[in-house]
């Protein structure tokens, strides 16, 4: 059902409110930014490897890269002697390939004078490697230093490369070496379009040498929090004042999910004003997120200022409390979310619907509330009409995870906001809920 056609004087579901905001969250514009500036932005695009990692045969220890079928005989009573042909560091390329012992035609000049100087020929030839090294294709397994014993140091000549080595077991084929593409093949998908870019997928995508990435255009946002009583913090507090708290709640919320935010100053309860400030904000931002002034009250005027400003609702009322007084508008492409002025209430309505919303205009594929299973640790007495989304404190149990609210759960409150990791519904109606009830949940960032 188109939107224009429905009563939005009914108090919405939670679901039905993020429906008619999220279907609202065009897709936002592709742009290219250099890779550290990609951090907590959403990806434009799926992105595929470009070629195989690791991209050549690779050591995963310090040690020596044999043949393991020329080490079967090694043994504690029968030692067997390994001749190191050469070195190779991490960085070194193994251009041709190398020689096997006694061709003749070894890398490494220390080699012969120490093979001459011993009467039984080598056993097997070895390559000293490291991690990291490249693994030239003719050896299948690498031994860890420690399993070798070198007389005289890691080279009998002293040079860490060349020499005679002793080991007395034998290797095991594939040990020890990465092969070329195993972790990820050319071609498979790194990424999928709509994933957060943090310090992981950053590391991913430098291993594959992208140095720009493309990335959705962050949602610009204008918060503008509304109300005469607010002082802003390293002010002083005059009587009857509190300190605007609800502007940064938002601001660092949706900051952290990758929006372009602009805090405004507070403005007065006044309906013109409000106004202008709605019709300014909307210059240059996408999303407003107005606090305060949501309700009945006679000095409650966002919805009234939003029309006025030539925005049509697109919900008044939710069915969750705190935050029943949580509205919406839209002009144009536009979009306003006014969430109510108790904190408790402000910070409903911004988990529950500005997140969506606005991970959604981000161009974030995860932009659902990700509910989680979980059993109320104790009873919670109130019966409320709507569900109630409250602050709460989750752990996990043996038989699954456990919610405990918190005291003190008056939507003017904010003193054990800082306690809670999780916001838990209980159902609407009823006596409240009893201890055991299971619940539905999801994470507090
Ligand atoms: N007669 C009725 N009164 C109220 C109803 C109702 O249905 N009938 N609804 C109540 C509910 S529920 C809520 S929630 C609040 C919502 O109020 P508003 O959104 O209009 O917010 P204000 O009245 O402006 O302020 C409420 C409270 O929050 C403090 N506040 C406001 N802004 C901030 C801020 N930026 N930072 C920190 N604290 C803020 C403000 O000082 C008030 O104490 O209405 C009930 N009333
Ligand atoms: O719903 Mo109000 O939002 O209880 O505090």
């Amino acid at each position: 059902m188109p939107t224009q056609e429905i009563d939005v004087s009914v108090a919405v579901t939670v679901e039905e409110a993020v429906a008619r905001l999220v279907e609202r969250a065009c897709e936002p514009a592709e742009e290219s930014v250099r890779l550290p500036d990609a951090a907590g932005r959403y990806l434009a695009r799926e992105l595929y490897s470009p070629f195989p990692m690791p991209p050549f045969r690779r050591a995963a220890m310090d040690g020596y890269a044999v043949r393991a079928g020329e080490t079967a005989a090694a043994s504690a009573d029968r030692p067997l002697r390994l001749a190191v042909e050469s070195e190779l560091r991490a960085g070194a390329s193994v251009g041709r390939p190398y020689s096997r012992a006694g061709d003749g035609n070894r890398a490494n000049r220390g080699n012969r004078e120490n093979r001459e100087s011993h009467e039984a020929p080598a056993a097997a030839s070895a390559v000293r490697v490291f991690t990291g090294s490249p693994v030239p294709a003719e050896y299948d397994s690498i031994i860890i230093q420690e399993m070798v014993r070198r007389p005289g140091g890691s080279g009998e000549d002293g040079s860490g490369s060349g020499g005679i080595a002793w080991i007395d077991r034998p290797a095991v084929r594939g040990l020890h070496i990465a092969e070329a593409g195993e972790d990820v093949p050319e071609g498979a998908r790194l990424l999928a379009r709509g994933t957060r870019i943090g310090a992981k997928e950053i590391a991913l995508l430098a291993s594959f040498g992208l140095s720009l990435v493309p990335v959705r255009a962050r949602p610009t946002v204008a918060v503008l929090p509304i109300g005469d009583e607010l002082a802003l913090p390293g002010e002083p507090l005059p009587p009857s004042h509190i300190y605007e708290a609800n502007g940064y709640m938002v601001e660092a919320s949706l900051s952290l999910l990758g929006a372009d935010v602009r805090r405004m100053p507070p403005v007065p309860d006044e309906p013109e004003a409000i106004r202008r400030r709605l019709e300014e904000a909307w210059e240059r931002a996408d999303l407003i997120v107005t606090t305060g002034g949501a309700s009945v009250g006679d000095y409650d005027y966002v919805q009234a200022a939003a029309e006025s400003a030539g925005a049509r609702p697109l919900f008044t009322k939710v069915r969750m409390r705190p935050g029943t007084p949580t509205s919406a508008f839209a002009r144009g492409s536009r979009t306003l979310i006014a969430l109510s002025g108790n904190p408790s209430a402000c910070y409903s309505g911004l988990e529950l619907l500005a997140r969506p919303f606005v991970l959604a205009a981000a161009g974030s594929a995860g932009w659902a509330t990700e509910w989680l299973p979980g059993a109320l640790s104790e009873a919670v007495g109130k019966p409320c009409p709507y569900p109630r989304y409250i602050r709460s404190f989750a752990w996990m149990e043996e038989d699954g995870w456990r919610i405990r609210p918190l005291a003190k759960d008056k939507s003017g409150n904010i003193g054990a906001f800082a306690q809670a990791n999780a916001i838990a519904e209980i159902p609407a109606g009823g006596q409240g809920a009893r201890a055991g009830q299971p619940v539905r949940w999801f994470r507090l960032a």
